[in-house]
């Protein structure tokens, strides 16, 4: 188990040393741990550098001593976490909410990053609307009230029917989500509006996206790979999370991009 102390909190890790210096940093999705890289990890290999962590509030890391979430703390750990590992040459994967947090990361530390592949992501996620009653239903009903939305729109009905025990444990990740945790990061998202980032940027960058996605569907990621004029790659049969339902399609495709910078 490893872990460090990033500001005021103390962040979960996974790194794994390459035999190549660069290292894929991936960036969770809001109400996950880093748990849902396993499958990709175990496909790419050790040629190239991994990291994976729980943001905080997450997984096993702390809160720390925030009270209203923002993008550009998430960004700040991310920061931290690479300088402590020594991190040089970085591509960042960000995955829903972690898409957004690479857009912040890309516009405070451009040279730092070498590339970014979105998955499942947009400048701007939701309504602050929407939003609003997401957080109102956690604070008074907690993580279990919803839940049931929410895995419907991260999982095509196929993966529940066709692996009902992974679906349970992410059932049971999501449930046990906790609710301070979480809070904060659907008021980073609610807040969040990266689009002038986005159209500015310079680095190589693709966008991926499951073709059965109801939380950031194929339209939103087209129209966001559209204003960064870059490929949009769509995963048949994949929701919301691709390195969960499609391991093997996601491990090929991050393999793709990194053997092209
Ligand atoms: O949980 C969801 O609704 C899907 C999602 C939106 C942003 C994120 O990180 O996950």
């Amino acid at each position: 188990m490893q872990a460090v102390r990033i500001h005021d909190t103390t962040i979960h890790y996974a790194y794994n040393k390459g035999e190549k210096n660069l290292c894929l940093v991936f960036i969770n999705s809001l109400g996950t741990d880093f748990r849902i890289w396993d499958a990709v990890i175990d496909g790419l290999g050790t040629e190239f550098g991994t990291l994976r962590f729980d943001k905080r509030g997450h997984g096993l890391s702390s809160l720390g001593a925030v009270e209203k979430g923002s993008i550009s703390s998430y960004a700040a750990d991310v920061i931290g976490l690479c300088e402590v590992l020594d991190l040089d040459k970085i591509v960042l994967v960000g995955l829903s909410i972690g898409g957004l947090i690479s857009l912040d990361i890309y516009q405070r530390y451009p040279n730092k990053i070498a590339g970014i592949v979105f998955m499942d992501t947009a400048p701007k996620i939701g309504t602050a609307e929407a939003w609003n009653n997401r957080i109102q239903a956690i604070s008074t009903k907690g993580m279990q009230a919803v839940a049931p939305s929410i895995l419907t729109n991260w999982f095509s009905p196929s993966f529940q029917e066709q692996q009902p025990a992974a679906f349970a444990l992410y059932q049971a990740m999501l449930e046990r989500a906790d609710v301070s945790g979480y809070r904060i990061a659907c008021e980073a998202i609610r807040d969040a509006d990266y689009t002038e980032t986005a159209q500015g940027i310079a680095i190589p960058v693709i966008c991926m996206v499951g073709e059965e996605d109801k939380s950031t569907p194929v339209a939103l990621v087209q129209g966001f790979a559209q204003l960064m004029n870059c490929s949009l790659i769509t995963i048949p049969n994949a929701g919301h999370l691709p390195c969960v339902d499609s391991p093997e399609r996601t491990t090929v495709i991050l393999q793709d991009f990194i053997s092209a910078l």
